[in-house]
């Protein structure tokens, strides 16, 4: 797909994509989350959801000692059991990507950083720049961004679309997930514009939230951008990730996600290569109900250490 020459003609295309029916994706949403699966298949949807968790801390009062606990536990989960699978990746402020590097080095675990005036996007672009290009040169391999959403909701999208295309180009080889922030987009219509505007600007992940604003990840905006990302590779052959985050705190929430996933976009997203849950408390809510039906008995929160 070409770069837009416009902002009329980005406006054209992104207000030409057809509306979201919003009782009907609320109501598909609700419909698949209510599905229950087998045990069987729930200790396969455990392990995969695990493998799927961006495990994050973004709090100003996060220190080094925090993130690499952190690490270790994104590296080996559950000590006691090397069995439980590790997680996808873990995501930090920049100035604690090196931190990050340092201690997830080799582990396979992907380091992961929000950048770009995170979680306002309120800077100018040379500052957002230089944010990601300091989170790359410390270690990350995944940038989150977040877009402009005053431009946005402004009617700017030419503005969010070459600001997206900059921070692709700052992050040289890392992947870039692009944080939508939809509790502040108001419509799903908007939703599903965010979306095609972020993947035809470079985005290899759309991302629904910082976790900072309410309402964050929900399923029915989930479904909006499972769909977007379906239609994109069915009209331009690349595939987009997904990334709920923000409030995902329970296993049987994760689950949900992962039947949406495979309903909605299909099975080929079913991995963390294209699917990831961003969440600073899920883990040991997955870890319990594993060792749940591992065992036949919970552990207790107090057996495993703190998110
Ligand atoms: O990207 C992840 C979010 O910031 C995590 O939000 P949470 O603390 O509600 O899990």
């Amino acid at each position: 797909m070409d770069a837009p020459g416009s902002n009329a003609e980005l406006r054209a295309f992104l207000h030409g994509l057809p509306g979201v029916d919003q009782v009907g994706a609320e109501e598909r949403a609700a419909r698949l989350a209510a599905r229950s699966i087998k045990t069987t298949a729930k200790a396969r949807a455990i392990d995969l959801a695990i493998s799927m968790v961006d495990l994050t801390t973004l709090e100003g009062a996060d220190t080094p000692g925090k993130v690499r606990a952190l690490c270790a536990k994104a590296v080996r989960p559950d000590p006691a059991d090397p069995s439980v699978p590790k997680v996808a990746a873990v995501c930090v402020y920049p100035d604690l990507a090196g931190v990050a590097a340092g201690a997830l080095a080799g582990s396979g675990v992907a380091v992961a950083s929000v950048a770009t005036a995170f979680p306002s996007g309120r800077a100018p672009l040379e500052a957002k720049l230089a944010d990601t290009r300091a989170a790359v040169a410390a270690g990350a391999t995944e940038i989150d961004m977040v877009i402009d959403r005053g431009a946005f909701l402004a009617g700017d999208y030419l503005a969010v679309f070459e600001e997206i295309a900059e921070v692709k180009r700052a992050c040289g080889e890392a992947h870039l997930k692009v944080i939508l922030e939809t509790g502040e987009l108001a419509t799903y219509d908007n939703v599903r514009r965010a979306s095609w505007l972020a993947m035809r600007a470079g985005a290899d992940f759309i991302k629904t939230s910082t976790g900072k604003v309410s309402p964050a990840a929900t399923p029915a905006v989930t479904l909006v951008m499972l769909e977007a990302v379906r239609d994109f590779h069915a009209a331009t052959g690349r595939r987009v990730g997904v990334k709920p985050a923000g409030g995902i705190r329970t296993t049987k929430d994760a689950i949900r996600y992962l039947v949406l996933v495979n309903e909605v976009a299909g099975p080929d997203w079913l991995t963390p290569r294209h699917f990831r849950i961003g969440a600073s408390s899920l883990l040991n809510d997955l870890l319990m109900q594993r060792q749940k039906l591992t065992t036949g008995a919970y552990a207790g929160p107090d057996y495993f250490s703190l998110d």
